[in-house]
C-alpha cells in the first residue's frame, strides 16, 4: 500500500478512536438511546466514581493517543530503528488495557442493571480493539513492512553473542591442571581448533542464514516430510478426536451423574453412573491404545525416510560441500537432528488438535456456566501468551546453539578417533581430551542456560495461574455466595478451568518444543533442499568411449579458496590409447587437474571434453565405468578383500576379481591370508599395508576395464620390487587405454608418450623423455639431473630447481 494511503489510514484510526470513544458515553443509559448530556456528565471529574463512571475509557483513549504521538516524534526523528526494538512495550500497553476494559466491564456487571446499556459494550469492546490494533497500525505505518522473522533475527542476534561469550568463557575455564602440563600447546591447540571450529561448524550455518527459509515456509517443510506416512498419523488423530469428545464431556457427565445420585439419595443410582463412568475410562483407554500404537509406528517410519533422504541429499552434494563440512557434524545432523524432527512434530500436532479440542470446547461451556467468571479467567492470557511468544523464539535459536554445540564435539570424537594412531605417536592425547572438554563445555553452558530460562519461563507460569486460581475461586465463592451462581455450577466450572489450565499449560510448552526443532531442523531442511553447484545426475548422454580428453582453457580456484588459482587457462590434449605423465613441483595442481577429469570440482572457466563430449553431458555412472581412479593415499572398505575388489559393481564375479588380483598382485599376498578374499581390511584399510592397499586399489580400479586410468601416485607406497610387478601389469593394462600417470620417480615417468611438466598451474612443458631433455633449460631436464644427481642445486646455485625431492 503507498505511504501516503496508510498515513490516511492512521488518521482515521486516530478519528474514529476518539469519535467513537466519545460518542459511547452518549449511550449509557438502557436502549438505543443517545444522550449527550451523558457524555458531559462524564467528564465532571468531581462526580467522578470508579463503580460507575466510564470515564477510564476516555483515559485509555487519550493514552492511546499520547503512545502515538510519541511514536510519531521517534520516528519524525529518524529513530524508526530503536522503536521497532522497543514495539514490546506497545504490546504490553496493549495487553493493559485489554485487563483495564474486562476487569472495568465486571465492575460495570455489579451495579445492577448497568449491562442493560449498550454504551458500556461500545466502550469495552472499542477499547479492547483500538488498544490492541494500535501497536499493529504502528508497524504497519509507522514502521513499513515488518520483514518476517525480523523480530526473530533479532533475538537470534542477541542469543548469538551470548552463546558465543559463552563458548567463549568455555575455553578460558578450561581444565586448570592440563593446562599447567603443556601451557604453550595446550593453548596452540585449544585456540586452533576453537577457531577452526567455529569456520567449520559455521560452513553450513553461513550458507544457511543466508538462505534461511521464513518461519512457516520451514514449518511447512517440517510437515511435508512427515505428511509421507499420512495414514499411520490420520489414523491416530481420528482416534484423539474420540478421545477429545471423552476428554470433553467427561467432566460435565461426572458433576452431572454424581449430584444427581447425591440429590436422589439412591445407591442404584450411584452405581450406574459408576457402571457408566467405568465404561467410559476403559474406551478412552482402549482409544489411548492403538492411538499410540499408530503414532508410535508412524513416526518411526518418518524418522527412517527422513534419515535416509538426509543422507541421499548429503551423498548428492558436490566435493566442495564435503571440503568445508565436516563428518561428525553431518553425523549429527543425520542421527541426532533428524530425529528430532520425526519425534516431534506429529506429537504436537497431537498436542494441538487435543488442547484446542479442550480449550476451544471448554470456553464456551465455562462462559455458559458462568460469563463472569469466564471473562475474568481469560484476564491474564495476553500476558502469557506475548511471554509465550518471546520464550519460544529464544528457545528455538538455544536449541539451534545446542544442536550445533553437540554437532562439534562430535566432530572432535569422530576426527580423534579416526587418527587415534597419529594421536598416540604425538602423545597427543591430553591436548585432545582439553579439546573434548572444551567442545563439551560448550555444549554444557549453552543447554543448562536452556534449562535456567525454561525453569524461569515455567515458574512465570505457574505464578500467572496461581493468581488466576485465586481470582476463580474468590470470584466464584463470591457469586456463589450472593447467590448468582449455584454451587454445582461453580464446582463444573473449575473442572473445566483445570482442564483449561493444562490446555494452556500444553500449548506454552508445545510453542516452546516446536521452536526447539524449527531450530534443530534448520541445518536439515537446508542440506535437503540445498542444490550441488555441481549436480553428478545431470549428464545423460552414453558415448562409447574412447580415452581422447581435451582441456581448453581450463581456469581453476578450489571453492573455499576462490581467490587462489591453481589452473590457469590449461590447454591439454590426452590421446587415445597413450600414456601421459604430469610432472612438476609439489602443490602446483596435477591432482587439481586429475580431480576435475574426475568431475569432483567444476571449472570456473574452459572446457574438459572426452572424445568430443563435455564431460559433465555424460551420465555419471557410464562415465566413472569408463574412467577409474587409483589415488594418491587410496581409501579402503571396513569389507573384504573381495568386496573391496568388486566395491561398486552390481554383477562382478570371483573369476574378474581373480583376473584383475593377478594383474596387481594383490592374489600373492592375499593367498597367504588365511581367509583369503574374505579377509577384513578393517577402517579405511587399516588392517593392510601401504602397498597392499595400493595393489587392492589398483584391482579395484582394474575390474572395471576403463578406457581411461588415472593413475595419482599409485605406486608410491611400493617397494621397489612391488613396484616393478605392478608397472609391469600397468603397462600390459596401459596398452588398450589412456593412461594418465602422475608420478615422482623417473622410471615411471621415462617410458610415457608424452610428458606434461605442470608449473604453477601451467602446462610449460610437453613432449616425451628425449624431447624434453633436450631442453636443458626446461624444468623437465633439471627435474631429471636433480634426481640423477641430488647434489647439482647445490653446485649451481642459479640451476636450482624449484623445491621437491624427485618429480
Ligand atoms: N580441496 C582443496 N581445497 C583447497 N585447496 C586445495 C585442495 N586440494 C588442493 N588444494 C591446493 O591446490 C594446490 C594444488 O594442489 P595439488 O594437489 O593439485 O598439487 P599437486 O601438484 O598434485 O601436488 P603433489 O605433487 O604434492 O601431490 C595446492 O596449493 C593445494 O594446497
Amino acid at each position: 500500500m503507498k505511504p501516503i494511503l496508510l498515513k490516511l489510514l492512521l488518521l482515521l484510526h486516530v478519528i474514529f478512536d476518539i469519535s467513537f470513544t466519545i460518542i459511547s458515553l452518549g449511550f449509557y443509559t438502557p436502549g438505543w438511546v443517545f444522550n449527550l448530556d451523558d457524555v458531559f456528565k462524564t467528564f465532571h471529574i468531581n462526580d467522578y466514581n470508579y463503580m460507575i463512571s466510564p470515564l477510564d475509557f476516555v483515559g485509555l483513549c487519550l493514552f492511546r493517543q499520547v503512545s502515538l504521538l510519541v511514536a510519531l516524534i521517534i520516528v519524525r526523528r529518524g529513530k524508526a530503528e530503536r522503536l521497532k526494538k522497543y514495539m514490546t512495550i506497545y504490546d504490553l500497553f496493549g495487553i493493559l488495557g485489554y485487563m483495564i476494559a474486562v476487569v472495568k466491564l465486571l465492575v460495570f456487571d455489579e451495579t445492577s442493571g448497568f449491562l442493560k446499556s449498550p454504551g458500556v459494550f461500545m466502550s469495552v469492546g472499542s477499547a479492547v480493539f483500538l488498544t490492541f490494533s494500535l501497536p499493529f497500525a504502528i508497524r504497519k505505518t509507522l514502521l513499513g513492512k515488518k520483514k518476517e522473522g525480523a523480530e526473530y533475527e533479532r533475538l537470534t542476534e542477541n542469543t548469538e553473542t551470548a552463546a558465543n561469550t559463552n563458548v567463549e568463557n568455555g575455553t578460558a575455564s578450561t581444565n586448570g591442571t592440563a593446562s599447567t602440563a603443556t601451557p604453550t600447546a595446550a593453548t596452540s591447540s585449544t585456540s586452533r581448533s576453537s577457531s577452526t571450529d567455529e569456520e567449520d561448524n559455521d560452513a553450513v550455518s553461513k550458507e544457511e542464514k543466508e538462505k534461511r527459509l521464513p518461519l512457516l515456509t520451514h514449518l511447512w517443510q517440517i510437515v511435508k516430510l512427515c505428511s509421507v506416512q499420512w495414514k499411520w498419523f490420520s489414523a491416530a488423530y481420528v482416534l484423539l478426536f474420540v478421545d477429545c469428545i471423552l476428554n470433553l464431556i467427561e467432566p460435565a457427565l461426572y458433576s452431572q451423574m454424581m449430584s444427581t445420585a447425591i440429590r436422589m439419595k439412591s445407591f442404584d443410582v450411584l452405581k450406574r453412573a459408576c457402571i457408566v463412568l467405568a465404561a467410559v475410562q476403559f474406551t478412552e483407554a482402549t482409544v489411548n491404545t492403538v492411538r499410540y500404537i499408530c503414532m508410535q509406528y508412524a513416526e518411526r517410519l518418518t524418522a527412517r525416510n527422513i534419515r535416509v533422504s538426509l543422507f541421499r541429499a548429503i551423498l548428492h552434494q558436490d566435493i566442495s560441500f564435503f571440503d568445508d563440512n565436516k563428518t561428525g557434524q553431518l553425523m549429527s545432523r543425520i542421527t541426532k537432528d533428524s530425529e528430532s524432527i520425526s519425534n516431534s512434530l506429529p506429537v504436537y500436532i497431537e498436542t494441538t488438535v487435543n488442547n484446542s479440542f479442550m480449550l476451544f470446547g471448554s470456553a464456551p461451556i465455562m462462559f455458559y456456566y458462568s460469563w463472569q467468571l469466564a471473562i475474568s479467567t481469560f484476564v491474564t492470557f495476553p500476558i502469557i501468551l506475548l511471554t509465550t511468544k518471546f520464550y519460544g523464539l529464544i528457545v528455538e535459536k538455544l536449541s539451534e546453539k545446542e544442536n550445533d554445540a553437540t554437532a562439534v564435539s562430535n566432530e572432535t570424537v569422530e576426527e580423534v578417533l579416526s587418527a587415534i594412531r597419529t594421536v598416540r605417536s604425538f602423545a597427543a592425547e591430553k591436548i585432545e581430551n582439553m579439546r573434548y572438554t572444551r567442545d563439551t563445555d560448550a555444549w554444557f553452558k549453552i543447554s543448562t542456560k536452556t534449562v535456567v530460562f525454561g525453569t524461569f519461563f515455567n515458574y512465570f507460569w505457574a505464578t500467572m495461574w496461581n493468581i488466576e486460581d485465586v481470582i476463580i475461586y474468590l470470584y466464584g465463592g463470591y457469586l456463589t455466595l450472593n447467590g448468582r451462581m449455584e454451587p454445582d455450577a461453580l464446582l463444573t466450572y473449575i473442572f473445566y478451568h483445570w482442564r483449561l489450565h493444562s490446555a494452556l499449560n500444553a500449548f506454552s510448552s508445545l510453542f516452546s518444543d516446536v521452536m526447539k526443532t524449527i531450530g534443530s531442523s534448520r541445518k536439515v531442511i537446508h542440506i535437503m533442499n540445498r542444490q550441488p553447484e555441481l549436480d553428478y545426475e545431470f549428464g545423460t548422454e552414453t558415448p562409447e568411449i574412447v580415452g581422447n580428453i581435451i582441456f581448453e582453457d581450463v581456469e581453476f580456484a578450489y571453492p573455499t579458496r576462490k581467490n587462489a588459482n591453481v589452473l590457469n587457462k590449461i590447454n591439454l590434449s590426452i590421446d587415445p590409447g597413450k600414456t601421459i605423465a604430469l610432472v612438476g613441483p609439489s602443490g602446483n595442481g596435477k591432482s587439481t587437474l586429475v580431480s576435475l577429469i574426475q568431475q569432483f570440482y567444476t571449472p570456473q572457466s574452459g572446457r574438459i571434453l572426452i572424445d568430443g563430449t563435455p564431460i559433465q553431458n555424460i551420465d555419471h555412472l557410464h562415465y566413472h565405468t569408463n574412467i577409474a581412479l587409483v589415488a594418491q593415499e587410496p581409501t579402503l572398505f571396513s569389507g573384504t578383500v573381495r568386496e573391496n575388489i568388486l566395491y561398486g559393481l552390481e554383477n562382478g564375479t570371483d573369476e574378474d576379481m581373480m583376473r584383475v588380483a593377478e594383474m596387481a598382485n594383490v592374489h600373492e599376498f592375499v593367498s597367504k591370508m588365511e581367509k583369503g578374499y574374505d579377509t577384513k581390511c578393517g577402517e579405511k584399510g587399516v588392517q593392510m599395508s601401504g602397498g597392499q592397499k595400493q595393489r587392492i586399489a589398483i584391482a579395484r580400479a582394474l575390474i572395471r576395464d576403463p578406457r581411461v586410468l588415472i593413475l595419482d601416485e599409485a605406486t608410491s607406497a611400493l617397494d621397489s620390487e612391488s613396484e616393478a610387478m605392478v608397472q609391469e601389469a600397468l603397462n600390459r593394462c596401459a596398452r588398450e587405454r589412456t593412461v594418465l600417470v602422475i608420478a615422482h620417480r623417473l622410471s615411471t615417468v621415462r617410458s610415457a608418450d608424452r610428458i606434461a611438466v605442470i608449473e604453477k598451474g601451467n602446462v610449460t612443458e610437453m613432449g616425451n623423455h628425449e624431447e624434453l631433455m633436450k631442453n636443458t633449460e626446461g624444468l623437465y631436464y633439471k627435474l631429471v639431473s636433480k634426481q640423477l644427481d641430488p647434489l647439482i642445486g647445490t653446485k649451481k646455485e642459479e640451476e636450482k630447481p624449484p623445491a621437491t625431492e624427485f618429480f
